[in-house]
């Protein structure tokens, strides 16, 4: 798929933002602060109905014009030349998003219309970050592509709340024990273990793609296990959904002792291996970077195969922080197949980028404009 057209107003420092863009690389050039990652973060959240930098929505509206809504449009090609318009206005309090100028009620409908992966220099981190890192970059993935995933998941994350709200009322004495940690414990292992088993089906996947990936990008010499790692044991005769039950049953004491759900999809992690050692603990940082590299790239490949079509690549900033061998492989995945859109501050960088087709804007104080 393919973005054509863009329209951003009122969102962070962009207002009446218009622009055309090529069908494969466009490279945005811009000094520190100009808004090159805000027009990211709009196309972003526009895919997948988030940002990925920030869960408030009031720092998404331009601060000098808080009273007026931000709005995101695109017009959107995808395969056999089936356009699309596609569009968001953000309130405070309210999102209304419209396909072909008609309002879509619910986001799981919105969501998957614009794929996106988004590759920032906080990705680079995915490995030696936290497990939630992890474990949103299968999430994020996997809502595109699957809304009745999204849903379940953000179920699972409520019950999981009033989950250990219970536990902490229990830890501090405000409630005795009834019955009530049963049914939430039962609801927390039905929809736990389908999110664990969406998220098993997904690495299955995943891991052969970066197994694949990792090798090109390192002539062959490394190779790359990617594992889903439970956070709680599974006996070989058991299920997971069992095995969850069980697990928590055994431990609610030192959950109400702790006043937390001690474990559950919430815990859950991928475990990265090089040549058989943990890439976490004893991959160098370059090895790290190639792992998040091979994991991102096994993301589109991944979104293709789900959807039928390349998702929309936004690469924020990530070209400085990759060295030229690396930035040489990215680009020849890229190729014509993925339309991409690139940030950067170096001019020099932008000009080395090696593709057929690309296109180059420039962005100031928030304004953008085509060639340099
Ligand atoms: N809600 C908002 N309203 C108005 N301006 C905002 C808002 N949020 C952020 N900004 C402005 O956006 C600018 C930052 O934009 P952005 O993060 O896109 O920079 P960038 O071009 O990616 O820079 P860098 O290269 O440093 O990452 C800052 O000048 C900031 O003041």
């Amino acid at each position: 798929m393919r973005i054509t057209r863009l329209f951003v107003d009122n969102f962070r420092n962009l207002s009446s933002v218009l622009v055309d863009f090529n069908k494969d690389i466009n490279i945005i050039l811009g000094a520190n602060g100009q808004g090159k990652t805000n027009l990211l973060e709009a196309i972003y959240y526009l895919g997948t109905g988030r940002s990925h930098r920030t869960s408030r929505v009031k720092e998404l509206i331009n601060k000098e014009s808080e009273e007026n809504p931000a709005v995101v449009q695109v017009k959107l090609k995808r395969s056999e030349n089936i356009e699309d318009k596609l569009s968001l206005r953000l309130e405070a309090e309210e999102r209304v998003y419209k396909i072909n100028d008609d309002e879509v009620e619910r986001l799981e409908h919105f969501t998957g219309k614009l794929n996106v992966v988004l590759f920032s220099p906080e990705d680079l981190k995915l490995v030696k970050g936290s497990p939630s890192q992890r474990r949103d970059f299968i999430d994020v993935e996997v809502s595109q592509v699957n809304s009745s995933y999204y849903r379940r998941l953000k179920r699972y994350e409520k019950i999981l709340r009033q989950r250990n709200d219970l536990l902490k009322d229990l830890r501090a004495g405000r409630r005795e024990k009834d019955e009530l940690i049963t049914v939430f414990t039962e609801q927390l292992v039905e929809l736990g273990s389908e999110v664990v088993a969406k998220r098993q089906e997904v690495v299955e996947k995943l891991k052969i793609l970066a197994r694949l990936h990792q090798r090109k990008l390192t002539d062959n010499e490394e190779n790359l296990r990617v594992n889903y790692e439970l956070s709680f044991p599974v006996d070989d005769d058991e299920s997971v959904k069992d095995a969850f039950k069980r697990e928590l049953n055994e431990k609610i004491n030192k959950e109400i002792e702790r006043g937390y759900t001690l474990c559950g999809p919430h815990r859950d992690d991928l475990k990265l291996e090089l040549n058989g050692e943990d890439v976490r603990k004893y991959g160098s940082q370059g090895q790290q970077r190639t792992v998040a590299l091979a994991l991102k790239l096994s993301e589109l490949e991944f979104m293709k195969s789900e959807s039928g079509e390349y998702p929309v690549l936004l690469l924020d900033d990530v070209f400085s922080e990759l060295d030229s061998r690396r930035r040489e492989l990215l680009m020849e995945f890229i190729g014509s197949r993925v339309q991409t859109f690139l940030t950067t501050t170096d001019r020099v960088l932008a000009e080395e980028v090696t593709a057929d087709e690309k296109h180059f804007y420039k962005i100031e104080q928030g304004v953008i404009s085509q060639g340099w």
